[in-house]
């Protein structure tokens, strides 16, 4: 069970923080008859950092993305924005998602343009097709894309390289550089260090950890490590088959819970 609990009044637009997030009866069955969400309601709010734990294969990706409908939802509903996103269609789907930053395991970054064009790829949703096409930001979008490198570790040297040029560390940080050129009012991060050395993990945590208590953004992070949750959320959500099984500050996370989630004991020191 939950160690604390959330209340999920009904949505409304009046009062919501711009980053809030309602998941309520939220289902998900790639097969049917098989659910790998099981009715996950649950929500966030305000700025800081939400880590989502869980051994592989419990689901924690498939909620990600259901949550911009990278994957779309068997039932349920996701409200954001005072929008129930699992029934967006179209462009109103576009102009939602343009609000919810996302940070990928494997950065999701185009190799053949350069940094600073990934990283003016966040104002996609906002430029007109023939734009972007053409590859004609605003001068003010550009002036933010190098003021984003610089503020993500990347000063204006990176700009020109080409992505594919780039270590694992120096691609995430561009990868969140472009989550934040979109005005995420949430962010959303499926495994954004699993594929990094210890040492740039917690820089990429820290990074993150800027950008929501700065930036006031709510962040989601899916999470294989629990140091690094313990050390940087201020709600850890621990799932175990399809559900949530641990809801709580990392403090109150405990060796009996860890069992809750991961099953077994052996690998607890
Ligand atoms: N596109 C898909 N089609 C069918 N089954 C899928 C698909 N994506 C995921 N699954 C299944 O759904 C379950 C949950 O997968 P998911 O990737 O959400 O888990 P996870 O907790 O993120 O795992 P990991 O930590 O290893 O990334 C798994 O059994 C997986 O095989």
């Amino acid at each position: 069970m939950p160690v604390t609990s959330h209340p999920h009044p009904a949505p409304t637009e009046a009062g919501a923080l711009p980053g809030s997030l309602l998941i309520r009866n939220l289902r998900k069955e790639y097969r049917a008859g098989q659910p790998v969400l099981k009715d996950i309601s649950l929500a966030v709010e305000g700025r800081g950092i939400t880590a989502i734990i869980g051994p592989s294969g419990t689901g924690k990706s498939t909620l990600i993305r259901c949550i911009n409908r990278l994957v779309d939802p068997t039932s349920g509903e996701i409200w954001f924005g005072g929008s129930d996103l699992a029934r967006l269609r179209g462009r109103s789907l576009r102009m939602a998602r343009r609000r919810i930053g996302m940070v990928f395991q494997e950065y999701n970054l185009v190799e053949r343009l350069s940094v600073i064009e990934n990283v003016l790829c966040g104002r996609l949703g906002y430029v007109p097709a023939w734009r972007a096409f053409l590859r004609r930001f605003p001068d003010s979008d550009v002036e933010r894309a190098f003021a984003l490198l610089d503020a993500v570790g990347l000063g204006a040297d990176f700009a020109t390289r080409r992505a594919d040029q780039l270590s694992g560390g120096q691609r995430q940080r561009v990868g969140i550089a472009r989550a934040v050129m979109q005005d995420p009012a949430l962010v959303l991060a499926d495994e954004p260090t699993s594929s990094l050395d210890p040492k740039t993990s917690v820089e990429i945590m820290e990074l993150m950890a800027a950008l929501s208590a700065g930036g006031g953004t709510p962040i989601v992070i899916n999470i294989h490590n629990v140091d690094l949750a313990r050390r940087f959320a201020q709600r850890v959500i621990g799932m175990s088959r399809g559900e949530v099984v641990f809801d709580g500050p990392p403090d109150a996370l405990e060796d009996r819970h860890l069992t809750d989630i991961y099953g077994g004991e052996g690998w607890l020191s």
